[in-house]
């Protein structure tokens, strides 16, 4: 697909270097193994949603260094002419380990692995990192906003707000594997073919002499997808009324107003006489929708108030991954395998080590389908019921996996020598996987403040591989004296 078609210079310059430096040093074609992972979940929340795959996949696939990326770099003078023509024949060939787009996962994971030559696995990292963290953060706050608005609805309407063209058009798409039901970015509508809906601004209404005579033109051009913004002059003594006169006007000709959109002041009390005032005049189908800075938060007073929104727009915070521990998802790419030897990143920080080798994620599930907790194993080995297993971040704490769950692999091999595997699912089938697995989540692990933490675990073979690695890396380092 043309959106994924990203310059080979997506990357930071350090990756070049020292792809360069392999090179002239001949380790380009040893083997690496890198995992992606993030080390807290967003938001201060309790889970994350997988999002970026597909971009991801295809940006492998196609990436190759054109004759002007090549000028470029020559001319930077930094790079051997060997080097350069190395870059000519360039191709992903590696292989990809990951989650389907809209699985839940959380904080330490594996989630992309990526297996190849040391050049090509590494050259990847920016270009990976910067798909994966920005859609997996964007459909996690659309899975937050979407799970406080239920069984009201989510509309995407961040454009205008989103950190670019490119920003808008990604957001669009995390959003609706998180949830949100449509979007008013056209543009995303025609690439991923997500649902285009939408309403009319306040400058509409001041373009006519008066908001009834707005109304009405707008009834007229649009009498099947008529939904009117009520809060220009005053929304109970003027919007409201006026709307409900077109929506007589409109009935008397066969169509019906779909909607009327809320855009300012207390929206759980406006929406509430709203609905009053709708219903009275004999119209409980016109849905209510809502926008302003909306975010979980706010949906959720409005919700606890009685408020009676039926559609959530929702812009600027969805767009932006707004709030405490938003911003951005700090996800990074560690090396864990290296020319046949599991590696390990070292620090007196425990909670910063990386889990060394080739991994297997397992997801412990009840009879019933609910997720009790997932298990990070080495790669030949299967988790067991009633084994011990090893908290990565404080490994002096343990639990035993209960004895009554399955196992279910959380992520597959999606790219093997350079190929995807398989097409990737439509948008909808990401978006209900991710709606289903939240339903699956242990109670308490979707709320906003203090979620429940879901427990990640690695097995006991893969604490001894670390603890053994982390002694051997203390030992071999100049000048270290056992204390
Ligand atoms: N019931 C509610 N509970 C919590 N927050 C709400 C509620 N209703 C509205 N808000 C939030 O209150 C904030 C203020 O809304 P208000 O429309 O009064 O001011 P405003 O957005 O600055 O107005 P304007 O649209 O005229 O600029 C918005 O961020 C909105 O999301
Ligand atoms: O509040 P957000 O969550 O970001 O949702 C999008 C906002 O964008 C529009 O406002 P804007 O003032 O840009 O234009 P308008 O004239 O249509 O209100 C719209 O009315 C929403 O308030
Ligand atoms: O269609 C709307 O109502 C809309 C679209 C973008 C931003 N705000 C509102």
């Amino acid at each position: 697909m043309d959106a994924y078609r990203y310059s080979a210079l997506l990357t930071d310059l350090y990756e070049l270097t020292m792809l360069a430096g392999y090179f002239e040093k001949g380790m380009h074609r040893q083997t690496a193994v890198f995992d992606l992972f993030f080390r807290r979940n967003p938001y201060q929340g309790g889970y994350a949603v997988f999002a970026g795959l597909q971009p991801a996949l295809e940006y492998l696939s196609q990436l190759h260094f054109t004759a002007q990326d090549v000028a470029y770099l020559q001319n930077l003078g930094m790079f051997k002419p060997a080097f350069l023509d190395f870059l000519r024949e360039f191709r992903f060939r590696g292989k990809v380990i990951a989650p389907p787009e809209g699985t839940i996962v959380f904080a330490n994971e594996p989630l992309l692995t990526v297996e190849g030559e040391l050049a090509e696995a590494q050259l990847v990292e920016t270009a990976l990192l910067n798909i994966i963290n920005f859609q997996t953060l964007v459909a996690t706050k659309a899975a937050r906003i979407v799970s406080v608005a239920a069984p009201g609805v989510v509309v995407e309407f961040g454009l205008r707000r989103a950190h670019g063209p490119d920003g808008g058009l990604s957001e669009a798409r995390a959003a609706y594997i998180g949830g949100a039901r449509s979007t008013s970015n056209t543009w995303a509508g025609q690439v991923f073919g997500i649902p285009v809906k939408g309403t009319h601004a306040h400058s509409w209404v001041m373009a006519f002499p008066d908001e009834l005579g707005a109304f009405r033109a707008y009834a007229d051009c649009f009498p099947e997808q008529c939904i009117l913004l009520v809060d220009t002059y005053d929304t109970l003594a003027s919007g409201v009324p006026n709307a409900i006169i077109v929506a007589r006007e409109l009935r008397a000709r066969g169509h019906e107003v779909k909607g009327i959109r809320l855009d300012s002041g207390d929206l759980a009390y406006l929406s509430k006489q709203a609905r009053r005032m709708l219903d009275e005049a004999g119209f409980p189908d016109i849905k209510i929708v809502a926008s302003s800075d909306l975010d979980e938060t706010v949906i959720q007073s409005i919700r606890g108030e009685g408020g009676r929104v039926d559609i959530y727009g929702v812009g600027t915070q969805l767009a932006t991954c707004g709030g405490e521990g938003g911003g951005a998802l700090g996800g990074v790419y560690k090396l864990v395998r290296f020319d046949h030897q599991p590696k390990l990143k070292v620090t007196s920080d425990i909670a910063k080590a990386t889990l060394p080798d080739r991994k297997k994620l397992w997801r412990a599930v009840l009879p019933d389908g609910g997720y009790v907790l997932d298990i990070i194993c080495l790669e030949d080995e299967q988790p067991r019921p009633g084994a011990t297993v090893f908290d990565p971040l404080n490994p002096s704490r343990s639990k035993k996996i209960p004895t009554e769950v399955n196992f279910e692999e959380v992520r597959q091999v999606v790219m093997r020598a350079g190929r995807i595997l398989s097409p990737a699912p439509g948008l909808e089938v990401m978006a209900d996987r991710c709606a289903v697995q939240m339903l699956r989540l242990p109670k308490g692990t979707t709320r906003l403040t203090n979620p429940h933490v879901y427990k990640v675990a690695m097995s006991a073979a893969l604490h001894r591989l670390r603890s053994e690695l982390m002694r051997k890396a203390q030992e071999n380092q100049p000048g270290y004296r056992k204390g």
